[in-house]
């Protein structure tokens, strides 16, 4: 297989601990490049602990793992920072900096990943921003935006290095149904134009109106609609 088919992300044989209990067991799957990938299961069912397998905030001793082209159950800690410049993250919670602008969020952002060209990087802000429909935004305040363009300001700080996936745990939870939809067409048009997708959520009514392949965690393992038949409206 040549290095651009490969999958963005590869698991086998996984099992996740926290503290000394096993969540999951036996975790096998593939998320293809520019693939979109919902990740479902009750509360308690592991879907963090699997989403921060895979960004490397949880460590784990059995079986293997690649993502982004990196074997994460062998990866010092000190090449974290490459893995996390080839993936974005997105919670529920906004984590903006809220004592500096839009733009100063993102330009602390591009400083952090080694950027150097002033002229680049805010040519690169601008392309963020405009992406998700914020060009105006850059001077202001995130305190000065709706949850709504919070979140938008939060995708385009991941959109900023390019990434191959964009890991999502609930990135809709606090928001109004009728932004979470707005929210989830700037993923479907991210993952149009390439990126990954893998995302936590609950919410029915979007894996719905947008079905995608499922991944579903429960009693400790994680099924795959890819390969198992299950019942979504039971596996909540
Ligand atoms: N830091 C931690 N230390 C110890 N146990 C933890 C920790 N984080 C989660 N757990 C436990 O691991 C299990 C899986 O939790 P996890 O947060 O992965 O579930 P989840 O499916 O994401 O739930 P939710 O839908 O509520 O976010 C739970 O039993 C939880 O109590």
């Amino acid at each position: 297989m040549s290095f651009s088919s490969s999958p963005v992300v590869s698991l086998r044989d996984v099992a996740i601990y926290q503290d000394s209990n096993t969540i999951l067991s036996n975790v096998n799957f593939d998320i293809e490049k520019g693939e979109f990938v919902y990740l479902v299961g009750r509360t308690g069912s592991g879907k963090s602990s699997l989403l921060k397998t895979l960004y490397a905030d949880l460590s784990f001793l059995t079986g293997t793992a690649s993502v982004a082209g990196f074997m994460i159950n062998k990866m010092p800690r000190q090449q974290v920072p490459f893995l996390r410049r080839k993936i974005a993250i997105i919670f529920q919670d906004f984590q903006l900096l809220f004592d500096r602008s839009v733009a100063d969020n993102l330009f602390f952002v591009l400083k952090a990943t080694g950027w150097k060209d002033k002229a680049k990087m805010k040519q690169r802000v601008s392309e963020v921003l405009m992406r998700v429909g914020l060009n105006a935004a850059g001077s202001k305040m995130p305190h000065q935006l709706s949850g709504g363009e919070q979140q938008r300001i939060v995708i385009a700080r991941a959109l900023l290095n390019e990434p191959l996936i964009l890991f999502a745990d609930e990135p809709t939870g606090n928001l109004d149904p009728m932004v979470a939809n707005e929210i989830m067409q700037l993923f479907l048009e991210i993952n149009n134009s390439g990126t990954a997708v893998l995302m936590a959520t609950h919410n029915y009514e979007i894996i719905n109106r947008y079905p995608k392949r499922i991944l579903k965690c429960e009693n400790g393992k994680v099924l795959d609609s890819k390969v198992n038949e299950f019942n979504l409206i039971n596996g909540f």
